[in-house]
């Protein structure tokens, strides 16, 4: 099976989709890897959904309440950051958004001065500091190779660091089987309680919630869509009964069912 996830080759999305796919092909977004799947160019899409420091990666969130595609497994692995360069005398630190602010306290403590860019990710960086001496990159030490140095390993800000990713499949393999579920509900209205009825019609049938994230809809200022992650497979009656109950409250929206599927935890 061939797999297309974030490159170039070396990102930890990359270690994650080598957990589900021999072969691995790379974009350079998340939004691009999303829509390679839903036009079903690749059988799987491997994405960053969450991390324990920094959250949610929304690009994600966004790129999947818009597509069609199935979620049908996610993979847990702990990330540890290492700075590379050619040496210790560098002016800007390039990486993902997600690497350096994962990395917050480490810059601001040991480089306080250095210049800090963003680019599409961790392997990207380490590129740029492969090509220029005044560059470092933050990035998996797996990717020194010949030519960078590894000046610090283990610079995240808490070493529980970890990111969750999503494996991705076109919606005709959405599955009913699995210990968690994801759900997009648009509910396309705004009144009091409205957020208290999607979380009891949960709650009153003893299903946990593992993830509520709600992001504009971009429709209007203040109107909202929800991400929500529930232990418990939309197989079991109890979960189509809470469903029932939410499509009931989004009727003048939607309701996306993106599929149950289990944990795989992977360390490398
Ligand atoms: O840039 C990478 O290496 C990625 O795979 C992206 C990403 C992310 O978006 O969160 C994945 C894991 C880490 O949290 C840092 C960056």
């Amino acid at each position: 099976m061939q797999a297309v996830t974030l490159g170039p080759a070396g990102t930890y999305s990359h270690r994650a989709a080598r957990a589900v796919a021999d072969e691995v092909a790379f974009r350079e977004s998340v939004s691009a890897i999303v829509d390679a799947v839903d036009t079903g160019t690749y059988d799987r899409g491997v994405v960053p959904i969450e991390n324990s420091i920094e959250g949610s990666v929304t690009e994600t969130l966004d790129a999947i309440a818009d597509a069609n595609i199935a979620v049908t497994r996610e993979i847990v692995t702990p990330i540890r950051h290492a700075l590379l360069a050619q040496s210790d005398s560098f002016s800007t630190v390039a990486s993902h958004s997600q690497a350096l602010a994962q990395c917050r306290t480490y810059l601001e403590t040991e480089y306080p001065n250095a210049t800090l860019e963003a680019v599409t990710s961790t392997a990207r960086g380490v590129e740029r500091a492969r090509e220029d001496a005044s560059v470092a990159g933050i990035g998996h030490p797996d990717n020194a190779g010949d030519g960078l140095r590894v000046l610090a390993e283990d610079i995240q800000d808490r070493s529980s660091n970890a990111t969750r990713f999503f494996v991705l499949a076109p919606a005709s393999e959405r599955s009913d089987a699995g210990g968690k579920s994801t759900v997009v509900v648009y509910p396309n209205a705004n009144y009091p309680g409205l957020l208290l009825e999607l979380l009891e019609a949960f709650a009153e049938r003893d299903i946990n919630l593992s993830r509520i994230e709600s992001r504009p809809s971009g429709n209007r200022l203040g109107d909202y869509l929800f991400h929500i992650d529930f232990e418990a497979g939309l197989y079991e009656e109890r979960a189509q009964e809470a469903l029932e109950s939410v499509d009931d409250i989004a009727s003048r929206g939607w309701v996306k069912r993106l599929g149950s599927y289990d944990t795989q935890h992977v360390l490398y």
